[in-house]
């Protein structure tokens, strides 16, 4: 059985479509979603989860460091550290063959990902490859651009592996979305992009999935 671990932060319509693909038989037979890891305990993608019968847990920073004042770095990223370490105990203890961030808005470091070097990392991000690294904002960033520069623009989403550079991993699936300036509002776009991402999600996982299969 394949073994999917899902992080969330949020309202999880991207788990909801991995959830669907997974009951209506779109994804491998024996692909299952074994745990929802959340980094908020408010995410509606708990619930989602929940209703659909798979473990979740709530895993914040908040917690580790919300005692350490702002300035003291030193001590703010020793709490990262130990997050980081408790999150990849969390992760590892469901033996995952892939790991999802579905709108999971923390930046994974080293700490993490040298712990899963053998687990792929997918992540989902509002943007094609190279544009809008970094940020949880893409899509407001993308439509703000098309209006301020009065012209087309190509934009959409992506999933690509994770490595520690944010947003840098190989590209699996992108989704090209043309934005016209003035013809859509923000909210017309975003719908535009949720639509597309609830797609590539499910297929960047077959993909990985027909992957480990060889
Ligand atoms: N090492 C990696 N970690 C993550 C990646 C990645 O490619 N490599 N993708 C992100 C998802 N993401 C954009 O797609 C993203 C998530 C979070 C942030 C960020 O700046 N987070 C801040 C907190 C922001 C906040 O609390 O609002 C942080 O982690 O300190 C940028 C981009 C998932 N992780
Ligand atoms: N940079 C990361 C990022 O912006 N991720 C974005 O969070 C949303 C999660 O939606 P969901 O909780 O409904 O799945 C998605 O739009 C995803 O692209």
């Amino acid at each position: 059985m394949a073994r999917i671990v899902v992080l969330i932060s949020g309202s999880g319509s991207n788990l909801q479509a991995l959830i669907d693909a997974q009951k209506q038989g779109r994804l491998d037979d024996d692909a299952h979603i074994v745990s929802v890891i959340s980094s908020s305990k408010n995410a509606y993608g708990l619930t989602r989860a929940a209703d659909n019968g798979i473990p979740t847990r709530v895993h914040s920073l908040y917690p580790y460091t919300k005692a350490i004042p702002k300035e003291d770095k030193a001590a703010r990223a020793n709490a990262r550290t130990r997050f980081e370490n408790d999150l990849a105990r969390l992760v590892l203890e469901n033996k995952p063959d892939v790991i999802i961030c579905a709108g999971w808005l923390l930046i994974l470091g080293s700490t993490f990902l040298s712990q899963l070097q053998s687990v792929p990392i997918l992540n989902l991000h509002p943007a094609l490859p190279g544009c809008f690294d970094g940020t949880t904002h893409a899509i407001e960033m993308a439509w703000q651009k098309c209006q301020d520069e009065n012209k087309p623009l190509m934009a959409g989403c992506m999933v690509h592996y994770v490595i520690e550079e944010v947003d840098k991993g190989e590209p699996l699936v992108v989704k090209q979305l043309e934005i016209t300036p003035g013809k859509e509002t923000l909210e017309q776009y975003e719908q535009r992009v949720h639509a597309a991402e609830h797609v590539a999600i499910v297929d960047a996982t077959q993909k990985v999935l027909q992957q480990l299969r060889k």
